[in-house]
C-alpha cells in the first residue's frame, strides 16, 4: 500500500527529498540504459547493414530460384560472361545456396594462399556423396583429420616418387600394349580419347591390383568404364536442385541422385570383387608361403587393405575409406588423363608445324630405332610446352572442385560467409587478355623459355590447371608422367591425320570435367624404323 497516491503524499518531507534523489538516479540510470539499448541497437543494423552491403555483387535472379533458370548448361562460360558485367568476384544465389566466382589471380591467391586453411573446406554435392562412399574420399572429404590422413597416405606413401618408380613396369607395359594394338590397326580410324583412357584406365587397374581385375576386364571393361566416368563427370558438374533446395531433395527432381546411386553401385560392385579377389590371394600365398613356396604380391589395394587391419587408428583407414581412395584413383585419374591427351592431339592436328616439331624432338631424344621410356621425359622440352598451353586453353577442370570456407571471411575486401560454394574460375583467367597476349591463339613458345617459370604445382596464380594449394591435384606426379609418357608414345610411333572427308572442331561439353563434344578420331601410320618396337 506504501505505493498509492495517498500513502505518497502522506511520506515525511526528509524521506520525499531522498525519494526524489532516489528517483534522479533511477531515471539517470533509465536515459542510460535507453541510450545503450538504442546504441546497441543502432550498432546491430548498421553491423547487419555492413555484412550485406559487403556481400560481393551479382546478378538478382528471381525470387526462391535465384539465378539458377539463367545459367545454362556451360557453366563455365555463363560465369565468364558475368564477370564481364559484375568483375572478378562477384555472388549468385543458386535457389537458397549462396555461390561466389573468383576469376582474377590476385583473388584465388587470397583463397589458396593467404586464406588456404579456411577455403580448403568442401561442401560436397549429392552426386559426390553418392559415389564416395558417404564423402569419404580425398576430393570431396570435408578439411580435417581423416583428409589429411587420407591425402597423406595417398601423396607420400603411394604416389611417392620411389613408389611410382618400382611400378614403372606396369605402366610401360600398359602402354607398349595400347602401341602393339594401335599397329594392328593401322590405317584405321582410331578414337583417340577412347584410346587414351583404356591405356590410363588399364596403367592405374595394373598398379592398384594387378591381375586381379583381369576377370571384369575380359568383356570391354575399359569401354565401359569409361562411359560411366564420362555420365558421372557430367553429373557432379550439374547444378542440381536437390543441393539448392535441400527440402526438395527427396524428389530428387533431375534424377541427378539416381543415377549417380546407379554409378556408385556398379562401381562398388567391381571393386568389392577385387577387393575379395585380393583377400582370397593373400590367404592362398600365405598357405603356400607356410608351404615354404611363394612371396605375396605388393600393390596398392595390398598396401591399402593392410592398413584397414591396422590397430592404430592414426594410420588406419576404414572399408569405405579404401574404396573411395580407389574410386579417387580409378575415376579422377582416367578421365582427366584421356580428355587431356585428346585436346593435346587435337591441338596439334590442328597445327601440324607443332606436332612435326614435336615429332623432331622425339626423333633426336629418344631416336626412331627406340621406344619412349619415362626415363626420356624430363627431355622433351617442346613436348611440355605443348602440353602446358593445351591445358592453358582447356583446362580439364575449368572451375576446379568447388572450395567452401568453414568460417565467414573477407576476400577483395567483400564480406563471403561460411559454407558459400566458391568457384575459382581457371578457365577464364587462362583466357584473360590482362595475363596473356593474344590468349585465343594457340602458342606453345610462350611456355618455352618462360621468366615466369609456370608449372603444374599452382605457384604462380595465372597458371591453375592442377589447381593451388592444400587441395592442389593430389595425382599430380602420377598424371604428369602418365599424361606426358602416353602422348610421347603415341607421337613418337605414329603419324597422325584427319581421316578423309572428316572437319576438326573445338565445341566443349561441359561437366566437372570439360570434355570434346565429338570425340577426336585419327589415322596412325607408323613411324618408327622397326616393325619389332611395335610387338609387346
Ligand atoms: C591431366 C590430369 C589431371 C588434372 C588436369 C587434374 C586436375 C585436378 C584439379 C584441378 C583438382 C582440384 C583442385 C582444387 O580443388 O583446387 C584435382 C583434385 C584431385 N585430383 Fe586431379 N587431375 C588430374 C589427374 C589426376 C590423377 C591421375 C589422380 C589420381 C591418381 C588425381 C586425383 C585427384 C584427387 C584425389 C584430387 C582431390 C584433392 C583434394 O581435394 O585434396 N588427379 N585434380
Amino acid at each position: 500500500m506504501l505505493y498509492t497516491v495517498s500513502g505518497i503524499a502522506m511520506w515525511p518531507r526528509w524521506w520525499n527529498a531522498c525519494n526524489m534523489k532516489d528517483e534522479l538516479s533511477q531515471a539517470n540510470l533509465l536515459i542510460l540504459f535507453s541510450i545503450l539499448i538504442i546504441f546497441g541497437f543502432l550498432c546491430t543494423i548498421k553491423k547487419s547493414r555492413n555484412v550485406a552491403a559487403s556481400l560481393p555483387p551479382g546478378p538478382r535472379g528471381l525470387p526462391f530460384v535465384g539465378y539458377l533458370p539463367f545459367l545454362g548448361t556451360d557453366l563455365h562460360r555463363a560465369f565468364t560472361g558475368l564477370s564481364r558485367v559484375y568483375g572478378p568476384i562477384y555472388k549468385l544465389w543458386l535457389g537458397n545456396k549462396l555461390c561466389v566466382v573468383l576469376s582474377s589471380p590476385s583473388l584465388v591467391k587470397e583463397v589458396v594462399k593467404d586464406q588456404d586453411s579456411i577455403f580448403a573446406n568442401r561442401s560436397p554435392s549429392i552426386a559426390a556423396i553418392a559415389v564416395t562412399f558417404g564423402g569419404n574420399d580425398i576430393a570431396f572429404s570435408s578439411y580435417g583429420p581423416e583428409w589429411r590422413k587420407l591425402r597423406k597416405i595417398f601423396v607420400h606413401q603411394m604416389l611417392g616418387s620411389s613408389s611410382l618408380d618400382a611400378c614403372y613396369d606396369l605402366r610401360s607395359q600398359e602402354v607398349k600394349k595400347s602401341i602393339s594394338d594401335v599397329h594392328n590397326k593401322i590405317g584405321v580410324p582410331i578414337n583417340i580419347g577412347q584410346l587414351a583412357f583404356s591405356t590410363a584406365i588399364n596403367a592405374i587397374t595394373s598398379m592398384l591390383c594387378g591381375g586381379i581385375l583381369q576377370g571384369e576386364m575380359e568383356t570391354n571393361f575399359g569401354a565401359e568404364f569409361q562411359g560411366v566416368v564420362t555420365e558421372l563427370m557430367v553429373l557432379l558438374g550439374k547444378p542440381n536442385v536437390s543441393d539448392f533446395f535441400p527440402m526438395l531433395a527427396r524428389f530428387d527432381m533431375q534424377g541427378i541422385e539416381r543415377k549417380t546411386k546407379k554409378i556408385a553401385l556398379w562401381c562398388d560392385r567391381i571393386l568389392s570383387s577385387a577387393i575379395d579377389k585380393r583377400l582370397n590371394a593373400n590367404a592362398n600365398a600365405v598357405t603356400k608361403k607356410g608351404a615354404g613356396k611363394i612371396e605375396q604380391r605388393k600393390d596398392f589395394l595390398k598396401f591399402l587393405l593392410d592398413l584397414k587391419e591396422n590397430d592404430d587408428d592414426a594410420k588406419s583407414i576404414t572399408l569405405s575409406q579404401l574404396k573411395a581412395l580407389l574410386m579417387d584413383i580409378m575415376i579422377g585419374g582416367t578421365d582427366t588423363t584421356s580428355t587431356a591427351v585428346e585436346w593435346v592431339m587435337a591441338e596439334m592436328l590442328q597445327h601440324p608445324n607443332v606436332m612435326k616439331r614435336v615429332q623432331e624432338e622425339l626423333t633426336e631424344v629418344v631416336g626412331l630405332d627406340n621406344r619412349v621410356e619415362e626415363s626420356h621425359l624430363p627431355q622433351l622440352h617442346y613436348l611440355v610446352a605443348v602440353v602446358k598451353e593445351t591445358l592453358r586453353l582447356h583446362p580439364p577442370l575449368p572451375l576446379l572442385v568447388p572450395h567452401c570456407p568453414s568460417q565467414s571471411s573477407v576476400v577483395g575486401g567483400y564480406t563471403i560467409p561460411k559454407g558459400a560454394s566458391i568457384f575459382l574460375n581457371v578457365w577464364a583467367i587462362h583466357r584473360d587478355p590482362e595475363i596473356w597476349n593474344t590468349p585465343l591463339e594457340f602458342q606453345p613458345e610462350r611456355f618455352l623459355n618462360d621468366s615466369k617459370k609456370l608449372d603444374f604445382s599452382g605457384n604462380n596464380f595465372v597458371y591453375l590447371t592442377f589447381g593451388s594449394g592444400r587441395r592442389v591435384c593430389a595425382g599430380l606426379p602420377l598424371a604428369e608422367r602418365m599424361l606426358m609418357y602416353i602422348l610421347a608414345s603415341f607421337l613418337h610411333s605414329f603419324e597422325w591425320e584427319l581421316p578423309n572427308g572428316t572437319k576438326l572442331e573445338f565445341a566443349e561439353r561441359f561437366g566437372i570435367v570439360l570434355k570434346k563434344m565429338r570425340p577426336l578420331v585419327a589415322t596412325p601410320s607408323p613411324r618408327l624404323s622397326n616393325s619389332k618396337l611395335y610387338t609387346l
